[in-house]
């Protein structure tokens, strides 16, 4: 499976501010760039903190994209991931809505009723790993459901992950022209972090775009 991670972050590395609202980093050219991302997608996934912060639907904003899938003989919105070890994903969340397939990636320790509540949802549950999901296991999963290209959005929690277990192929980062500091502010790569090995990154394209630079890497 080809992995393409793609984010937005002030000029200080943050996703969103210490309080873990969304801020919108990006402006109109760049939220169009990631809807061409996404079209280009088998699939977006987000980390559930994403899904509890900012309760995202993740399909496609321009109609002609969808149109254009559709020709293609796929399905008009890429389905949609959800890394959610422990089912907390909320059954009322726009991403279970009937307008793409939602799969929500679980761990061996989510409850059975949480589980099964979810199901209920329309979700499709894919359960890999004890404690928290076992990312390339999961993708296994997903692949063997037809997700060739698998776009991921964020947030800091599940990107560290995918990087600590080498299962990113490409970055593309827009970096804004704001700064939003605080030291509990998420960036892009939160969890433990590294103290050796770190993942070193091939710089291949910058852009300017809005007010802002889109940096693009190969992994
Ligand atoms: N600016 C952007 O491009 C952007 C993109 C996405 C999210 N965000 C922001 O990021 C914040 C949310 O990020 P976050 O880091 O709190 O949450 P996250 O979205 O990374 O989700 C973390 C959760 O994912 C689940 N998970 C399952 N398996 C995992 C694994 N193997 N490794 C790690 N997590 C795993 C866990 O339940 C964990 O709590 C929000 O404030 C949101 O607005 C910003
Ligand atoms: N590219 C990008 N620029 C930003 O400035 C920003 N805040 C996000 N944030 C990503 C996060 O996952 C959002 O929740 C979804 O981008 C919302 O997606 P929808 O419009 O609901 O489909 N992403």
């Amino acid at each position: 499976m080809y992995v393409h991670v793609n984010a937005a972050v002030s000029v200080d590395g943050k996703l969103s501010t210490r309080r873990r609202e969304q801020v919108a980093i990006s402006g109109p050219e760049d939220f169009d760039r990631v809807d061409r991302v996404r079209a280009a997608a088998d699939a977006v996934m987000v980390g559930v903190g994403t899904v509890l912060a900012d309760d995202p639907h993740l399909t496609l904003d321009e109609d002609d994209r969808r149109v254009q899938r559709l020709r293609s003989g796929r399905d008009g919105f890429p389905a949609r991931v959800v890394a959610d070890s422990r089912a907390r994903t909320p059954t009322d969340a726009r991403i279970l809505d009937d307008e793409a397939t939602t799969y929500v990636l679980v761990s061996e320790d989510a409850s059975a009723d949480d589980v099964s509540a979810l199901r209920s949802a329309g979700a499709g549950i894919v359960t890999a790993g004890t404690e928290r999901v076992d990312l390339a296991e999961a993708f296994d999963e997903l692949e063997a459901e037809g997700v060739e290209r698998l776009m991921v959005e964020g947030g800091g929690e599940l990107l560290f992950s995918l990087f600590a277990a080498d299962l990113v192929d490409e970055l593309t980062l827009y970096v804004g022209s704001i700064v939003v500091g605080g030291r509990d502010a998420p960036t892009l790569a939160d969890g433990e972090g590294f103290l050796d090995g770190f993942p070193e990154l091939d710089l291949v394209d910058v852009a300017r775009v809005d007010d802002g630079a889109v940096l693009s890497y190969e992994v």
